[in-house]
């Protein structure tokens, strides 16, 4: 079905894209001289200037056209606005094919025998690992501690026993003979020369349930000191001692107990952002403790609720940025999104899973591409596959908490409940407290049940199945006269062209499926002269070059499979400046470089898993945001146009799809836009929606 979205409010990031005075970049290709070309539109019915967008190809399209199809699959759609009703704009087309299949696992040193605990990206903390620790510490009010045992070592910080030089009495408190002492270095990434982030998060969280209570903080030396109680082993050490794996009735404990820390934690309006067996500590062992959970370590904590406002944070994707533990992180951390509730649950679904397998399907792959294989893997796994040898309910825990959107409220309770049927009746028997998930939903000692049976069943958002699709966009426009021609071969590509120049018509977007070509061709382009070129190579860069000389500017790419690729270039755009990149991973650093140079995504296409990407300045775009997926990233592209994005180029490899939505300079009249998902292109579609 289409989806529909309009409305349009302003950007926030206005103003972000200041061009500097000398653009031009020799590590890319060469941008041609500035010129102020006069914005000159061919006249005629269709005035409305046709969006550009590209497409993705497949490396492997299983709708192949037939052989009656192939070659033949020409439509020719004249739009007479007499007999019109419906504005059809420029239907660009796009094919996304997200074929998952098997992953080279480049090496296994993951999981090795001893059980090493997963990789954080961290920045590598020389300094503060070489700097010898005080032999006493006082900070704060505190007493006088001794340093004792190391206690363990994370990304930023060393923990360590601290026991009391006189006085203090029982196990936890602020008076406790034993304390841990987390020291941070002052050059730690964490700290550069300031407290530590995470010493905010504990002043807004200090006395949440299942966090350890934080007693005195300060500095003293070259560290940052935290004086916290003591607690026991974590998971990974339990998980280790049980011979490397966890029984589903002690899993079950921990997922019920850990999500109803994780919803006290949400409560107060912030995210973990680590969840992982490493960060969950039991307490002190011989103490009453020792069976009761405690979240740890808040340094990559963040707000999901904006404190003043008492707002969800917005929706943002930076496909550059990456927080948190590649092992268990979900898919949207991998991916650049902003945190938020349904990532700390994810979080937990792979945690509690890999303690009772032992292992998680992503483990082995190693590499500069470590997080992008994993995020991939993630996405291919079906639950039933990842789940198997766990009973049902990790299965479900893992279907809702993956299929959850941006801003959704979990229902901890129902979640919490997922898992009854896998607790121990007796609490002496239980291996794991649960005193916070039974004051969750309590009646009489039991985890109710609470599924409402008339609710509607979810759309299931990860699959973990290949889906080949073409995605093509809409924009209504004003009538304006247009044809499509698809499945083209190479040698039939000049006839449409030059039938469409005769009538009047310049190309305003190609796109590649199957190594045949799809093209839109319209009179309402602005454009007054247009070359195109179909070569063998990928973006031929002699060819672009030439053209630009003769000031001709990029206005639709599409590549094939096989390598080649057809650049269609054009006198008559807006544009000023231009220049392309090929890479063989989606360049998000260097659009984004771009983007403060004043340029924006005009164009973008991919050949097998390479993709080349088209900026320009002067594109009449005030900002631009990516949205990058393994799947058509619908929820995405809704918050993106219910924020006045519209889609205005997108490519898609066999693993990912891109979209690039803008925001355009002058201002909107409410311009609908809407995506059709198909099998193959969508020529009855196109057919009905204009006649
Ligand atoms: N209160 C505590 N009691 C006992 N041990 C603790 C305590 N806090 C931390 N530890 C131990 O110290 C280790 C490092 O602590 P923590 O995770 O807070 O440091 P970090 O540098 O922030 O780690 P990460 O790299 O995961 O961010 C933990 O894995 C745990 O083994």
């Amino acid at each position: 079905m289409p989806e529909l979205r309009s409305g349009a409010r302003r950007s926030k990031r206005l103003g972000d894209l200041q061009p500097p005075s000398q653009p031009v970049d020799q590590a890319e290709n060469w941008v041609p001289p500035v010129q102020n070309q006069p914005r000159r539109r061919v006249g005629g019915r269709g005035r409305g200037r046709a969006a550009a967008v590209a497409k993705g190809p497949s490396p492997e399209v299983p709708n192949r056209p037939t052989a009656a199809g192939r070659g033949r699959g020409v439509r020719l759609i004249d739009l007479d606005p007499e007999r019109c009703q419906v504005l059809p704009g420029a239907p660009p087309l796009a094919t996304a094919h997200p074929a998952f299949n098997q992953v080279e696992v480049l090496a296994n040193k993951d999981i090795a025998m001893g059980g090493r605990s997963a990789d954080k990206i961290v920045g590598v903390e020389e300094e503060a690992s070489t700097t010898p620790i005080p032999e006493k510490v006082q900070v704060g009010n505190s007493p006088v501690y001794r340093i004792e045992r190391k206690l363990g070592k994370g990304g930023f910080g060393q923990v360590y026993v601290g026991r009391r030089e006189s006085g203090g009495s029982g196990r936890i408190g602020p008076d406790a003979v034993e304390v841990a002492l987390k020291f941070e270095h002052r050059n730690s990434k964490s700290c550069n020369y300031s407290p530590p982030y995470e010493w905010q998060v504990y002043n807004s969280l200090n006395g949440c349930y299942g966090i350890p209570w934080v007693h005195y903080k300060g500095c003293q030396g070259d560290f940052y000191i935290l004086v916290m109680d003591m607690l026991g082993p974590s998971l990974w050490d339990v998980w280790n001692t049980l011979g490397q794996s966890m029984s589903p009735n002690m899993a079950a404990c921990i997922a019920v107990e850990a999500i109803s820390i994780l919803e006290k934690l949400h409560l107060k309006g912030f995210v973990h952002g680590d969840v992982k067996p490493e960060n969950f500590l039991l307490g002190q062992r011989g103490s009453a403790d020792e069976k009761k959970l405690y979240l740890i370590d808040l340094g990559l904590a963040s707000r999901w609720k904006d404190a003043h406002s008492g707002q969800h944070v917005d929706y943002d994707q930076r496909p550059d940025v990456f927080r948190g533990t590649v092992r268990y992180a979900s898919v949207h951390a991998h991916l650049g999104r902003i945190g938020s509730r349904r990532d700390d649950l994810e979080s937990l679904a792979y945690t509690l899973i890999f303690l009772i397998k032992g292992r998680l399907p992503w483990q082995g792959y190693q590499g500069d591409n470590k997080s992008f294989l994993v995020c991939k893997k993630k996405m291919a796994t079906s639950p039933e596959l990842m789940c198997c040898f766990c009973p049902a309910p990790f299965k479900q825990f893992l279907e809702v908490v993956t299929n959850m959107k941006f801003d959704e409220e979990p229902n901890y309770a129902k979640l919490i409940s997922i898992f009854e049927s896998l607790i121990e009746p007796c609490t002496a028997l239980r291996p794991i407290r649960i005193d916070g998930a039974l004051k969750v939903g309590q009646k009489r000692g039991r985890l109710v049940i609470n599924l409402e049976e008339d609710e509607q069943p979810k759309k299931k958002v990860r699959l973990g199945s290949p889906a080949t699709q073409w995605i093509s966009i809409y924009n209504a426009r004003r009538p304006m006269k247009q044809r499509y021609h698809y499945n083209v071969a190479d040698s039939r590509l000049h006839q449409h062209v030059d039938k469409g120049n005769e009538d009047g018509l310049f190309i305003s977007c190609v796109a590649s499926a199957a190594n045949l070509w799809a093209l839109i061709m319209d009179a309402g382009t602005g454009f007054s002269s247009q070359v195109y070129e179909l070569s063998t190579v990928f973006l031929h860069k002699d060819w672009i070059m030439e053209q630009w000389e003769k000031n001709y500017y990029i206005n639709s790419i599409a590549g094939a499979n096989i390598g080649s690729s057809l650049v269609v270039m054009s006198k008559g755009t807006p544009y000023t400046q231009q220049s392309y990149k090929v890479s063989e991973s989606f360049p998000f650093k260097w659009i984004n470089k771009k983007w403060k140079e004043g340029f924006h995504v005009t164009s973008m296409t991919t050949s097998g898993s390479r993709w080349g990407v088209v900026m320009s300045r002067n594109a009449g775009f005030s900002d631009q945001v990516v949205e990058l997926d393994f799947l058509y990233p619908s929820e995405g592209i809704h918050r993106r146009w219910e924020s006045g994005y519209r889609i205005t180029s997108m490519a898609a490899t066999g693993d990912q799809a891109a979209f690039i939505l803008s925001i355009p300079k002058r201002k909107m009249t409410d311009e609908t836009q809407e995506t059709l998902r198909t099998s193959a292109f969508p020529s009855t579609h196109v057919k009905v929606g204009i006649s």
